[in-house]
């Protein structure tokens, strides 16, 4: 048996266990992955724009859909595969913003591993201008069956006061499973299975049906999603929307068959994650602390990777030692272990058909906007507690 197959027959469904060779080793950790959900601010904001909730519903819908691009496909299309990325250590932080013209404003995004065992990782995009907030966490559990099959565990809650109205409104969105395709010919990449769905305080739910290899057109990354009024169920919907999620779809209006909006991934460009130059980042901050891995990952030097790994993981084992004898936990810098949400959000959550699995995530996790006000880096005390990274 290689090394390889042994690591899989040993697999426990911790992705970060896996053992995968240099050139699927991604310089990217896990915690960059949150930015995925609004790479287009315009669209993430227009939601709050909207007067109808019906309309505001299809946005919140559209939105989700134009961000699986980013988030699916975004690696191999530019790397020329998926690859493996980098294993956030607990307190790792990604932290950003997207600049937008005068009409978007400023969006934020703030990324934390919040836990390590299992691996899940929580964030929040906010913009203040519009109101309008994102948070969530997940969490992957892997088995195999001819290829790598991904199980997502959390969810993101996207919530918004609409203009002229004081009540907020919320929508709780379920994370699609994946597999990834394609790995035996060496260019693996992901494709969606099975749905997601988006239900709103409003009364609104949008189902997504991702149907892969679709039968009829042949093309990768097809779907279907409906919206429709949550008390009205599936089979009235008011909306439909077809296409690749990787590349265009059409939106229909379902009572008048009409195509009233589409979005093609090609066409809208990204707007760039802004971040502090690597010298002003705390020491916990992901690109600062991975930076030599990351060098040397690009330079194929394994031995030096390992070596900058192990340190990291040292200096975590540490931290996690003093922690035991001192009988507490890691303090989270932005986010709390909550034991149970809202009656609103549990609602929501039974409605989505989503199963909390806390066992798996090492909890529930919920933004603390109070612990993030003012917040500069360094945002951790460095010295006793450092993460070993600076001499
Ligand atoms: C490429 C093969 C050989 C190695 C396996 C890599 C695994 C660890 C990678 C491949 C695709 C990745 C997923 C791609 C996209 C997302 C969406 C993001 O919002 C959360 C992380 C998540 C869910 C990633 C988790 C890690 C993942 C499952």
């Amino acid at each position: 048996m290689s090394p390889q197959s042994q690591s899989i027959a040993s697999f426990n469904g911790d992705l970060s266990s896996l053992t995968a060779p240099p050139f699927i080793l991604s310089t990217t950790s896990l915690t960059e992955y949150s930015a995925y959900w609004a790479e287009h601010p315009d669209v993430f904001v227009a939601p709050a724009k909207e007067a109808d909730p019906e309309k505001r519903a299809l946005l919140v819908l559209k939105w989700f859909l134009s961000t699986l691009h980013q988030q699916y496909c975004s690696r191999s299309e530019k790397l020329g595969s998926e690859k493996k990325p980098l294993n956030p250590f607990l307190g790792e932080l990604f932290i950003g913003k997207w600049e937008g013209g005068a009409d978007v404003g400023e969006t934020s995004l703030i990324s934390e591993q919040v836990s390590h065992h299992p691996p899940a990782t929580a964030y929040a995009i906010r913009n203040e201008k519009h109101g309008v907030e994102l948070q969530g966490y997940n969490a992957q559990k892997a088995s195999f069956s001819s290829t790598i099959l991904v199980k997502q565990i959390g969810h993101a809650l996207y919530s918004l006061t609409p203009s002229g109205s004081q009540e907020k409104e919320t929508y709780m969105i379920t994370l699609p499973n994946l597999h990834i395709e394609s790995l035996i010919y060496g260019s693996p990449f992901v494709e969606l299975e099975k749905s997601s769905k988006i239900v709103s305080s409003s009364g609104y739910t949008a189902k997504i049906d991702f149907s892969g290899k679709g039968w009829l057109s042949g093309k990768k990354n097809t779907f279907t999603a409906s919206l429709y009024k949550t008390a009205e169920g599936e089979k009235k919907p008011l909306y439909t929307v077809d296409g690749q999620w990787s590349d265009k779809f059409n939106i229909k209006d379902a009572r008048s068959k009409d195509v009233i909006d589409s979005w093609s991934a090609k066409e809208n460009q990204t707007t760039p994650l802004t971040l502090a130059p690597l010298e002003h980042q705390d020491l916990y901050e992901s690109r600062r602390a991975w930076s030599d891995v990351a060098t040397n990952i690009q330079k194929g030097d394994m031995d030096a990777v390992s070596g900058y790994k192990s340190r990291i993981e040292n200096a975590q084992r540490e931290l996690r030692r003093v922690e035991k004898e001192e009988g507490r936990e890691w303090e989270r810098r932005f986010f709390n272990r909550i034991e149970s949400d809202d009656a609103q959000v549990q609602a929501l959550a039974k409605e989505a058909d989503l199963a909390f699995e806390t066992d798996k995530t090492g909890g529930i996790w919920r933004f603390d906007a109070k612990k993030a006000e003012g917040a500069q880096p360094p945002y951790f005390k460095v010295g006793g507690e450092g993460l070993g990274l600076t001499e």
